[in-house]
């Protein structure tokens, strides 16, 4: 853990009561088949992110940050536990409608930008929403509105080979904010950067919370952006192995 990061005392965020959390889990264990037996890589978690909240998870290679994210994201079904989005409970819900509120309500930000190398920075965004069935026009506007959030409004006619890595991740992120997620799910956004360009990357990420309220947790092994972010949850060996503690 870097040495800017306060010592504080732990505290379990407590959801408001009135309304549903953009994203909940309780309890979660995901259970994976190792030969012969099974290997657990989430031991009853248990995570409760609100609106605006930036949530930090790290943790060593191995200790289930990923598959935490993979749970929140509706893309693998836990073993048991609870994980609601919005308030959907999403145990019970059939693929179809699983993968419609993944759609509609999480944006999923990889390590690498994986951008389709023949559209421009406006039709990486575009296109999304094009699946959505969403009409065209308003995409253009939408596009044309986030790639101005994440600085980018005089390179929406560029294609990823013209853009720098940096640039590649802002459209990265805009385009996971296209459908309006309240949930956004971050893996590791700056692996593949320098320093200056990673902080600038978590501080657009900071800043995308706040402004569009959305429950946003960063995997991140960067404990030095830790402090931008307004909690930490570290998880060791499946487990989460502290409450989520506020960043001061
Ligand atoms: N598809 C899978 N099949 C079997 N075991 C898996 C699978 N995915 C992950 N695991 C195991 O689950 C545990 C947690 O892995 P996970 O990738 O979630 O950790 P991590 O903290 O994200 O690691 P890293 O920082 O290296 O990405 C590990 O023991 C891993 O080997």
């Amino acid at each position: 853990m870097s040495s800017t990061f306060p010592a504080l005392p732990a505290a379990v965020v407590v959801p408001s009561a009135s309304r549903p959390l953009p994203l909940n889990l309780a309890s979660v264990t995901l259970e994976y088949p190792d030969g012969d037996g099974t290997v657990r890589a989430l031991d009853s978690v248990s995570l409760a992110v609100q609106a605006g909240q930036m949530v930090s998870l790290v943790g060593p290679s191995g200790s289930g940050k990923s598959s935490l994210l993979a749970v929140a994201a509706t893309l693998t079904r836990p073993t048991d536990g609870l994980v609601a989005i919005g308030g959907t409970d999403v145990a019970g819900l059939p693929d179809r409608e699983r993968t419609a509120l993944r759609r509609d309500r999480v944006g999923i930000i990889f390590q690498q930008p994986n951008l389709l190398a023949s559209l421009t920075a406006a039709e990486q965004l575009i296109i999304g929403d094009h699946l959505r069935r969403k009409p065209l026009k308003a995409a253009r506007r939408k596009a044309a509105e986030l790639l101005d959030v994440v600085g980018l409004a005089a390179s929406a006619d560029k294609r990823p080979h013209q853009l720098s890595g940096g640039q590649r991740q802002r459209v990265n992120i805009a385009r996971a904010l296209m459908g309006d997620p309240s949930v956004l799910l971050v893996d590791e956004p700056t692996a593949a950067l320098d320093h200056e360009r990673s902080e600038s990357v978590v501080r657009l990420l900071r800043r995308v919370t706040d402004q569009f309220r959305v429950a946003t947790v960063m995997v991140t092994h960067d404990t030095e952006f830790v402090p931008l972010t307004d909690a930490v949850a570290t998880m060791r060996d499946g487990r989460l192995s502290a409450p989520v503690v506020p960043v001061g």
